[in-house]
């Protein structure tokens, strides 16, 4: 079920959920549904001259706990469903981390490669215009998702000011620290992805010194959490971007790659020893293999860092990782978490595990409130505080030993949170 369909696997670990959490049926019917989704059609004409009309989306799924929060993805893979799940797991992810926010998504069809550094302008200004009257600083805030940055952000924040008419910092996050960004945000996903790796280790009371990790994508989130673990001490064995995957099972050079893959250089001109923006030799010498392969190689931790659906029923039996950290949103299908909780393989599920960014988003939202900012250990002190309070919460449902596995301990608290906020406020206005 549901590989393609991530709306359908989001509801399908509801469902999995709900015996288990004490949320009346109703309200829990009532959270299947976001509030709204406005599609915005996007004329831009491109530097090349021609124009090209592009599809976008604002999903805003539950607002019960505070403003709708959430990032805007571009990608050609983008469907409205698509978003809608990513604004559901949003929302359960605001609660579990306890943020007085709601869930939002956002998505534009488009191939970014295939688009000048001016279209990305263009494009992002139109799609601003379109969903002006649905975000704001107090009602939905939106942020970085894939292919997505702090420029990204600027110009979103700029365009919504010039229609207001005065400069608005809080109606975006993620922006660049010039216009009221914070500092550790660009980082603060990845981050909070190592640090719940680090927990998980030390809950399974085993040494992350020398263990294996295999990290899918490494674009914001894969490349900082592979670099932080790697200076934490495990060997990050393999890593992928589009055109496949590095392999050396002695340990890649992580800095050396980092270097490279933001020089603008890719995973297949890496492992051809073709090196872009560094003077830097190289210690490693991996293989190139598939994206599949990585997701089955032997290792301590698979880290899925880029897109949902690929763990699925189809390969679950072959994943041999023995824990997974979902920093991607939603990469496993419920009839593979079925599969890998028979195995007892832990997953560190998505709204835990890649919770670092939004919690930073928050701290700069708050910041941009105070009209005051924070240095980078104030930031990363409070992230590692927020994020590890909310794994020992998981962990703390987990171990009353009635729920199977930690996605379903995570959703059990968000749902209660959730549903507790919408008793309290009723349903009419
Ligand atoms: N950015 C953030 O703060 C947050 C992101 N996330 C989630 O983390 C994941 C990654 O996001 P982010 O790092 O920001 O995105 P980026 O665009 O920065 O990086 C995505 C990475 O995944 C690779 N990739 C893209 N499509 C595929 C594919 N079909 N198969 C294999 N690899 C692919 C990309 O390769 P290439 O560069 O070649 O395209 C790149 O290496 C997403 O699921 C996102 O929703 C979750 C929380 C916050
Ligand atoms: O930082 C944010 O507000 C949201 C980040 C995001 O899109 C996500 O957590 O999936």
């Amino acid at each position: 079920m549901g590989n393609d369909d991530p709306f359908e696997n989001m509801l399908a670990q509801m469902d999995r959920a709900e015996t288990y959490a004490d949320v009346d049926h109703g309200v829990f019917e009532r959270l299947k549904y976001p509030e709204r989704t406005l599609k915005v059609t996007l004329p831009v004409e491109l530097e090349s001259g021609n124009i090209e009309v592009f599809e976008g989306y604002r999903c805003q799924f539950d607002s019960a706990r505070g403003p709708f929060k959430g990032g805007v993805r571009y990608h050609p893979s983008v469907t409205q469903r698509e978003v809608e799940a990513l604004a559901g797991w949003m929302t359960w992810k605001c609660a579990l981390v306890d943020l007085p926010y709601g869930g939002a998504k956002g998505g534009v069809i488009c191939e970014p490669k295939d688009l000048t550094e001016n279209d990305l302008e263009r494009l992002t200004r139109r799609y601003t215009e379109g969903i002006r009257r649905l975000i704001g600083p107090e009602t939905d805030v939106p942020a970085p998702d894939m292919n997505t940055n702090p420029q990204t952000m600027a110009w979103m924040m700029d365009t919504y000011s010039v229609y207001e008419g005065y400069t608005v910092p809080k109606v975006v996050t993620g922006k660049p620290l010039e216009i009221g960004g914070t500092p550790g945000r660009v980082a603060a996903t990845g981050r909070g992805v190592s640090i719940v790796t680090e927990r998980l280790f030390e809950y399974l009371e085993n040494d992350l010194d020398d263990a294996t990790v295999a990290v899918q994508g490494f674009g914001n989130v894969g490349s900082h959490a592979a670099r932080l673990l790697d200076d934490a001490g495990a060997r990050v064995v393999a890593t992928s971007d589009v055109t496949g995957a590095a392999y050396d099972p002695d340990g890649l050079d992580v800095p050396t790659l980092g270097a490279h893959v933001d020089a603008g250089g890719l995973i297949e001109e890496y492992t051809a020893g073709d090196l872009k923006g560094t003077d830097r030799t190289r210690w490693d010498e991996p293989e190139m293999i598939s994206n599949a392969e990585l997701l089955e190689l032997d290792v301590d931790v698979l880290i899925p860092a880029a897109v949902e659906g690929v763990i699925t029923a189809e390969n679950a039996d072959r994943v041999r990782a023995n824990a997974i950290v979902e920093a991607a949103n939603g990469p496993t299908t419920v009839a593979a978490d079925e599969v890998l909780s028979e195995r007892d393989v832990q997953i560190v599920p998505d709204i835990l595990a890649n919770a670092g960014g939004v919690i930073v988003s928050y701290l700069e939202w708050v910041q941009n409130s105070q009209e005051f900012s924070w240095p980078l250990e104030t930031v990363n002190a409070e992230l590692e505080r927020r994020i590890g309070s909310a794994f020992d919460e998981t962990i703390e449902r987990y171990d009353q030993g009635d729920v199977p596995d930690l996605r379903t301990a995570a959703y059990t608290i968000a749902l209660e949170r959730i549903a507790r906020a919408h008793e309290y406020r009723g349903l009419f206005p």
